[in-house]
């Protein structure tokens, strides 16, 4: 790898940004089993990008190779331009690259609002132990800074209302809201959202997507975003990719992508 990951800035003249994340010709294989092959794939800032496909079509492969779990047998992982791909998790999320999972990752004896400023505390807030033993003013501001935040996270995912609730309590559906909350407070550049909408009601699915696009809107950071549930990405994405059998069958707006034929037969059903 070389460089280092600068912000994604928009080149003058350019109509679209440079994407933030981009994986390029992209191979995995499992024994004989091709998960991914030639996978390219990006996503710019500001836009909700859609990843759809049937089962084992390699969507959690590929949102492995992309977050560092897993390194590609071929091709690579760029992020911000940088070529990332011996880098791992925890070196992606330190820079800015942030994934929700299928199954729920909250602190339930902490309430909604502790659960955010956590996710912001993990990077540390310099000076160590010392400082926090000190309550030196600075470690105090930055406390009261990571609040603020966390505050106005809550009140754009619409979760004001249950701040001092203890996360472990919440029903399903509002603490997929919260882990959603989690993932953006800690202005991310690219969020890999795997499944965000599974095991919400239909009302709880709409507002997921109005606060998705709030977010994307407000902190103009990339979305990838995994889900089985076709409707929700058609409705919120701008523009969506198929895989198939480790392929991309198809991108483009979910118009383009309703209509295409190779699309229809292999996965939405034919007609
Ligand atoms: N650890 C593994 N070992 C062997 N084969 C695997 C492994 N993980 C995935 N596969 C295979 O790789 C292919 C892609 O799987 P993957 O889970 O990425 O698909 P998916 O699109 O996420 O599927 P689903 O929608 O069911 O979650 C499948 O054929 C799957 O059986």
């Amino acid at each position: 790898m070389s460089g280092t990951v600068v912000d994604v800035a928009e080149s003058a003249g350019d109509v679209a940004p440079p994407p933030v994340l981009r994986a390029e010709n992209v191979g995995v294989a499992f024994g004989g089993v091709n998960a991914l092959s030639g996978v390219t794939l990006e996503v710019r800032a500001g836009e909700v990008c859609g990843l759809i496909g049937p089962n084992g079509a390699g969507k959690t492969t590929l949102f492995d190779v992309l977050s560092g779990i897993r390194r590609p047998d071929s091709g690579v992982v760029r992020f911000a331009g940088v070529d990332v791909s011996a880098r791992g998790p925890v070196w992606r999320a330190r820079h800015g690259m942030r994934r929700t999972f299928q199954r729920q990752q909250l602190f339930g004896r902490l309430t909604v609002l502790d659960n955010l400023v956590v996710a912001e505390e993990w990077r540390g807030g310099g000076g160590g132990i010392a400082a926090d033993l000190l309550a030196l003013p600075s470690r105090r501001r930055r406390e009261r800074e990571r609040r603020v935040r966390a505050e106005e996270i809550l009140d754009l995912c619409g979760l004001t209302d249950l701040r001092d609730k203890y996360a472990g309590t919440l029903p399903v559906g509002q603490a997929r809201m919260v882990e959603l909350a989690r993932a953006v407070v800690d202005t991310p550049k690219v969020l890999l959202l795997d499944e965000p909408a599974s095991g919400m009601s239909s009302a709880e699915s709409v507002w997921l997507g109005e606060v998705v696009r709030r977010l994307v809107d407000h902190e103009q950071c990339a979305v990838l975003l995994v889900e089985h549930d076709v409707a929700f990405v058609m409705g919120l994405a701008s523009r969506v990719v198929v895989l198939n059998l480790g392929e991309v069958l198809a991108e483009g707006t979910p118009a383009e992508v309703r209509a295409n034929q190779a699309v229809r037969d292999a996965y939405l059903g034919g007609g």
